[in-house]
């Protein structure tokens, strides 16, 4: 279960967001939604579920594409005026911030994404999203156009009652570094990108 702790609005650089802090009283982890705009409960609203990269999301990483994804995310709810995106602490794909780094140090040996993951006993992809569907339902949100490109990410909603009415392709911040990160997930992990510019990941000499 999940119990909304705090609000305040947040100005951002975007624009300004209404911000929710929730607790999970199972993990006690905080987990956040900033929104914009109102809706009704039928109405389809443009959402993000934006599973937290320190590195990526904070510190500039370009191992992979999520802070970008970020930015594009609030930007674009920001230029319609309505909106919600929501920032689950999974980090990781669900590992945490440790074990991930050393998923890094067993990518620069050589191992791609899910690989690594694997050497490490954990599965390719390690999150769940029971607490965003109940974030979801606090905001009144039942139906979605969902900025992804994640189909697993899809099904875990539609399982769980949303309706996706729109699923908005979401790629941006490719780089040299995460070529092969990118082409791995849409091999292994089914992620809807265009790679047609990419290069295979045993061609790429980055990780
Ligand atoms: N375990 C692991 N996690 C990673 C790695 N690179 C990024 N992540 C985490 O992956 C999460 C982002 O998930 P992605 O699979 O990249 O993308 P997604 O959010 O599922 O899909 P989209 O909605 O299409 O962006 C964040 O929690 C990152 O910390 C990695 O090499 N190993
Ligand atoms: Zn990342």
């Amino acid at each position: 279960m999940i119990q909304l702790k705090a609000e305040s609005l947040l100005p951002t650089r975007f624009g300004q967001f209404r911000m929710q802090v929730f607790e999970s009283t199972e993990d006690g982890k905080e987990q956040v939604a900033l929104s914009m705009g109102e809706w009704q409960p039928s109405d389809a609203v443009l959402c993000r579920l934006h599973s937290e990269c320190l590195t990526g999301d904070v510190l500039g990483s370009l191992r992979c594409d999520c802070g970008q994804q970020l930015e594009h995310a609030l930007a674009r709810i920001a230029a319609e005026g309505q909106g919600a995106l929501l920032y689950l602490r999974q980090e990781g794909r669900g590992i945490g911030l440790a074990n991930k780094i050393r998923a890094y140090a067993l990518q620069d040996q050589g191992a791609d994404t899910v690989e690594a993951n694997e050497k490490l006993g954990f599965a390719p992809d390690h999150r769940d999203y029971a607490i965003a569907l109940e974030m979801l339902k606090f905001l009144r949100i039942a139906r979605v156009r969902l900025m992804t490109n994640n189909p697993r990410k899809i099904a875990a909603l539609e399982a769980g009652g949303v309706d996706i009415v729109e699923r908005l392709p979401h790629q941006c911040g490719a780089n040299p570094h995460n070529e092969s990160y990118l082409f791995t997930k849409a091999k292994k992990l089914g992620h809807m990108l265009d790679m047609s510019q990419a290069r295979p990941a045993s061609q790429s000499d980055e990780n």
